[in-house]
């Protein structure tokens, strides 16, 4: 049951009972529109007990007045314990009406004759009397019901502040903060106590927040980092509050950056989600493989993977990071060899404002930075200057970045996957990359075999990428015939899985039939032109086409200069002036395609 408005000020109404009551000289009880008694004079309840009858009062609260000159032979007096035999000698009823509501009843009540006379002489004064005194009650029922609303409002505010994810703090005209949500009081690393009543420009040194909100300014988003013993790396936005056209303070919100990149990402698609189920492969080595990354993804550990391009390093990486505790942060790969060397750093490392000419004002955050809470990816590292090598391997030491041009560091926390096509080791041995930190990267290296080293992959993969060309181009092709399939398992695709998914989407796209012909491949892929094998080419043919494989793998891998023609002599068991004989030789029964590669038009 709700307590009734007059109830809730049971105290004012009793000094109001007993004032009226020692003014008038009469008995007094301010009654509830519950029928229960809130108040009374001392003689009332000594009368008469607490008891109300309830349909005496109910009516005084339609009618609004009653005088009563016979208690307990009046009408209304119809089944009240006190019927015939009232100790009363009068009663005077009014309903204290608040804006049209009858909230109640004061009445007066006389015991004897002589507080009889007095309320029945003075009916009119009276009663104006205890109106004024049904204002006064009325006036502390609404007094009660701001202050209700006041605190309802406050709680109300501060459990929205506490729900949201931002970090809200406001501060006064003097630069002293009011209120602070909890939140905020996680990003600063400080105790709600300690925040109220500190000066804002202590808090977040370095931004002029009073100064900017006393001259009416805004910030929107900008960022801010300090270091030290709490560091903070928020996006803070800053609003002055107004009373007319003055300003009395302002709202600071502070959004944590990890939260930002996070939603960023998210939005921008940016998140982890390749699965291992996205790595196609029979093959015992990619099956191996996909069970050793896995295994490895659960820990935080360097990874370098070593592989040739297109084999799928940047998409191990990413099924690494997907399956790893940091799923829920950003995937941020860079290619080093990509980037101009001007740059890179920047890239990497960020820039503070006025870092260089043509640096963006508020500075901007390095891939480092983004990558924080998950992982980076740092493809064709071996390609990286010697200069840049040893500014990483510090930050990798210290995992703290330090921003071009700038003198604070910042933390991070970032687990790291490079990839080469490159022979690191090598490199090391010439001097081109630094040992220690070929060391810090290989703690757990992964090796992804070219496609021709895994020849059972290369039908798995290409029907995989002929469903997903299928849909995509609304075709309907059923498979590869004998022939194509034989093509496509002798290629030595250099370009790897990546090579294969361009053939096959071509493919897809020239084929008319219901299978994807030999000749619907690309003239490369295809290696001998118009003539492909098929069941009745003669052996001396296959045999031929063979060699030519072998020599142009060889030429591919070594390069068609001099000296790749030496090793690639070397490696084939043969001499050089044998390798230029059978070229020539060769040049016969591949015309059309020796004359399209480079390769053989380079010596
Ligand atoms: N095993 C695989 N299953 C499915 N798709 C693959 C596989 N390996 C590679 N791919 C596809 O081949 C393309 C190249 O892969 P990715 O970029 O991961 O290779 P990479 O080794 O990082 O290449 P690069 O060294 O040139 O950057 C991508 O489209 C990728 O999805």
């Amino acid at each position: 049951m709700t307590i009734s408005r007059l109830m809730k000020i049971k105290d004012s109404a009793q000094h109001a009972a007993i004032a009226i009551a020692a003014a008038l000289g009469v008995e007094v009880a301010v009654i509830d529109t519950d029928c229960i008694l809130v108040a009374t004079s001392k003689g009332y309840v000594e009368g008469k007990g607490a008891q109300i009858h309830r349909p005496y009062i109910e009516t005084v609260l339609k009618e609004k007045v009653i005088i009563c000159h016979n208690p307990g032979n009046f009408p209304l007096c119809a089944g009240c314990r006190f019927e015939g035999n009232c100790p009363e000698k009068a009663e005077v009823l009014c309903a204290i009406d608040m804006d049209g509501e009858m909230i109640g009843v004061i009445t007066m009540i006389a015991f004897n004759n002589e507080q009889r006379n007095k309320l029945l002489e003075n009916t009119g004064p009276l009663l104006e009397f205890i109106r004024e005194m049904g204002e006064l009650l009325i006036g502390k029922i609404r007094e009660r019901e701001a202050m209700e609303r006041m605190t309802e409002a406050h709680r109300l505010i501060e459990t929205t502040l506490d729900s949201v994810n931002d970090g809200i703090i406001t501060f006064d005209w003097k630069g002293k903060v009011t209120h602070a949500n909890k939140v905020a009081c996680r990003l600063l690393g400080v105790k709600s106590a300690s925040l109220v009543g500190a000066f804002i420009d202590n808090l977040l040194p370095g931004k002029n927040l009073l100064e900017t909100v006393r001259s009416g300014r805004t910030i929107q988003r900008q960022e801010y980092i300090s270091s030290g013993a709490n560091p903070v790396h928020c996006l803070i936005s800053v609003k002055p509050i107004y009373m007319g056209e003055q300003v009395t303070g302002a709202v600071l919100s502070l959004s944590d950056f990890r939260d930002v990149r996070s939603v960023v990402y998210e939005f921008a698609g940016m998140k982890g989600n390749t699965t291992f189920d996205a790595i196609i492969g029979a093959s015992e080595q990619i099956t191996e493989l996909k069970r050793q990354a896995m295994q490895i993804a659960r820990s935080d550990s360097t990874i370098l993977i070593q592989a040739e391009s297109g084999t799928g390093k940047e998409l191990f990486a990413r099924a690494i990071h997907s399956a790893s505790p940091r799923a829920k942060g950003s995937f941020v790969a860079i290619n080093c060899a990509a980037i101009p060397e001007t740059l890179l750093e920047s890239e990497l490392f960020g820039y503070e404002e006025g870092a260089f000419t043509g640096a963006k004002r508020g500075g901007k955050p390095g891939k480092f930075e983004l990558a924080d809470g998950g992982t980076l990816f740092l493809d064709e590292i071996g390609d990286m200057p010697l200069h840049l090598q040893a500014k990483l391997l510090r930050v990798l030491q210290e995992r703290q970045v330090e921003r071009v041009g700038g003198t604070r560091n910042v933390s991070i926390d970032v687990r790291i996957i490079a990839a080469t096509h490159q022979d690191l080791e090598t490199k090391v041995q010439t001097g081109e990359f630094r040992s220690d930190l070929f060391y810090r990267l290989n703690v757990i290296p992964l090796i992804i075999p070219p496609l021709r080293e895994r020849k059972s992959d290369i039908m798995v993969l290409s029907k995989y990428f002929l469903k997903k060309y299928n849909q995509k181009l609304r075709k309907k092709i059923q498979g590869f015939t004998y022939e194509a399939a034989e093509v496509l398992q002798q290629y030595h695709w250099p370009g790897n899985v990546r090579e294969l998914e361009n053939a096959i989407e071509y493919a897809v796209n020239v084929e008319n039939g219901t299978h994807i012909s030999a000749t619907s491949l690309p003239k490369r892929v295809l290696g001998l032109s118009s003539k492909p094998l098929c069941s009745s080419t003669p052996l001396a043919e296959r045999v031929k086409r063979y060699e030519l494989n072998q020599i142009m793998d060889a030429l591919r891998r070594y390069g068609a200069g001099v000296s790749g023609k030496q090793m690639a002599a070397r490696e084939l068991g043969i001499s050089v002036p044998t390798l230029y004989r059978k070229i020539k030789n060769l040049k016969g029964c591949g015309e059309e395609f020796i004359e399209s590669d480079k390769l053989f038009s380079q010596s």
